[in-house]
């Protein structure tokens, strides 16, 4: 704080600094989630309406029995004794105890002494503890989210560069950042959804055809555009993706068909290829091909239907060889009805359509799927699998997955990262599930794939289609009962272990 004797500040700064002093504690007071006050033993001196909801979980049942009180007695693993004796804020912190996580602040508080330069900080005669956030998991979800993507994405590409190093030959004969990631037996699901869409799959993957890959966001439409691309003859060549939906619409025609040297202001003086010459003898997979701009489709018709592309600025057509596979969570015919997409582009791109359906429509998937994501999840931390009891499975399988396999991903994430035992009971999944903001927690009815008033109409199909159904969702259940337990699968439905193994439809399992 500068002398009140400054001539450039007016005569009223302390009265100022006073004030924003005050205002920023009424502030932080009013938007933390709760404040108290300790003196410089640690004595809690005050504590503010926020914090007082904490105090039956602390074990108080009234503000009387917590006043006064040693911090460290009252509030388990604080760090305010350290900052009384150090001086130094802790400005942002994780504190668990009995009463739950919290993300917290804890300040000093130091008394004022008068100096030459005016203001001085004097000896410590307190401190303010902040509860910013409770429930961190769920409020600074988009931020841990983005962590453990980041983090994903940097094992990977850290396993590449080792896989590269171990083996200079790959290096040379291929190109690292353009290659598929994926093969069908990545895909996990022995269900008769997942099978189905496995075959269909596979049989695209044997044509040079467009294929077009429908289903909600997470069901694995890029996972199978991989494997596509991997079981094809196209399998050398490279495998380049363009997300449509996160390249802004002025920047999509360059991305797409590159620019010459010199094209435009800003414009690298070198020129860049586009992705459909980089996919050049590979294929080119065009996610969220739904928000394409109306201005691009027709530009882009013209090289699917052509096989060539002109780069911007540069009055030259240019031949290309790419297999296109595209994909989309929207409802493509419905754009196409209400005049947002090309009806002609849309017919071009439909050859090969998929349905990649919902988890739950495939929930007897959901073990198998809980099993590799949590051995996929222990590999790049370095820790246990979580194992999860048959009730929390079924509790995960009855669910309605709105972000399919990547927000079951996320649940497993979360309930890995909460939970002390690699053992998680129904309760522990539940509470996960409440606090990733699940609007409804559906109750577990292992066999309720509801068909509703259809079930008359669903019987209606040849019956070994259903008997082979029917075999998987036992198989299913059975292995949800269990924990994936073939053996003890295998006595549930009085088969033997091998004729258990041989009637799974999906090696992945197996
Ligand atoms: N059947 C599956 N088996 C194993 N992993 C899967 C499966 N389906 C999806 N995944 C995983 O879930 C995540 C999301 O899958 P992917 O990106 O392929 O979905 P998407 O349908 O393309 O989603 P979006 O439309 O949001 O781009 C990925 O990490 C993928 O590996």
């Amino acid at each position: 704080m500068p002398s009140p004797a400054s001539p450039a500040l007016p005569l009223d700064a302390n009265a100022i600094h006073a004030l924003a002093a005050r205002s920023m504690f009424h502030l932080f007071s009013s938007i933390s989630q709760g404040m108290f006050l300790v003196d410089r033993s640690g004595r809690i001196v005050w504590v503010n309406e926020g914090y007082k909801r904490f105090l039956p979980a602390l074990g108080f049942s009234s503000v009387d029995q917590f006043m006064g009180r040693m911090v460290e007695d009252v509030i388990p693993n604080t760090l305010m004794r350290q900052v009384l004796e150090t001086g130094k804020p802790i400005l942002i912190d994780l504190l668990t105890n009995k009463a739950g996580t919290f993300v917290v602040s804890r300040i000093p508080l130091h008394a004022e002494r008068e100096g030459d330069e005016g203001y001085v900080l004097g000896e410590v005669i307190g401190a303010i503890g902040i509860v910013l956030f409770d429930h961190p998991e769920t409020t600074l979800q988009p931020l841990i989210s983005k962590f453990a993507m980041l983090q994903r994405d940097l094992d990977d590409a850290r396993r590449e560069l080792a896989t590269q190093r171990a083996n200079p030959l790959l290096r040379q004969s291929s190109d690292g950042q353009r290659r598929a990631k994926y093969t069908f037996a990545s895909f996990i699901g022995s269900s008769p959804a997942a099978v189905d869409v496995k075959r269909h799959a596979r049989r695209a993957a044997q044509s040079s055809s467009p294929v077009l890959l429908l289903g909600e966001t997470g069901t694995g439409k890029e996972l199978l555009a991989h494997a596509i691309h991997t079981a094809s003859a196209r399998a050398n060549g490279p495998f380049v993706s363009l997300n449509i939906a996160a390249v802004p619409d002025t920047l999509l025609e360059a991305e797409f068909f590159g620019f010459a040297p010199g094209a435009f202001t800003g414009a690298d003086r070198r020129g860049r290829e586009g992705k459909f010459k980089l996919a050049d003898g590979g294929t080119l997979f065009l996610d969220e091909i739904g928000d394409m701009p109306m201005s691009l489709q027709a530009k882009l018709l013209r090289a699917l239907q052509e096989g060539e592309i002109e780069p911007l600025g540069s009055n030259k057509l240019v031949a290309f060889d790419a297999r296109v596979i595209a994909a989309t969570s929207r409802d493509l015919a419905a754009l196409v009805r209400d005049g947002r997409f090309r009806e002609d582009l849309y017919y071009r791109l439909n050859v090969l359509p998929l349905r990649v359906p919902p988890l739950r429509e495939r929930r007897g998937d959901i073990p198998a799927l809980v099993e590799a994501l949590g051995e996929d999840m222990a590999q790049r931390s370095g820790e246990a699998p979580p194992e999860l009891m048959p009730d929390a499975l079924a509790l995960l399988a009855a669910q309605h997955w709105r972000g399919n396999t990547r927000e079951l991903r996320n649940v497993l994430e979360q309930l890995a990262m909460r939970s002390d035992s690699t053992r998680i009971d129904a309760a522990e999944v539940k509470r996960v599930l409440a606090e990733t903001g699940l609007e409804q927690i559906a109750t577990p009815a292992p066999m309720a794939e509801a068909h509703g008033d259809a079930e008359g109409e669903h019987l209606l199909r040849p019956l070994t289609e259903q008997i082979a159904e029917l075999e998987q969702r036992a198989i299913a259940a059975a292995m949800a009962k269990t924990g994936g337990n073939k053996l003890a699968a295998s006595r549930l439905l009085g088969i033997s272990r091998a004729t258990l193994y041989d009637r799974m439809t999906d090696p992945q399992v197996k």
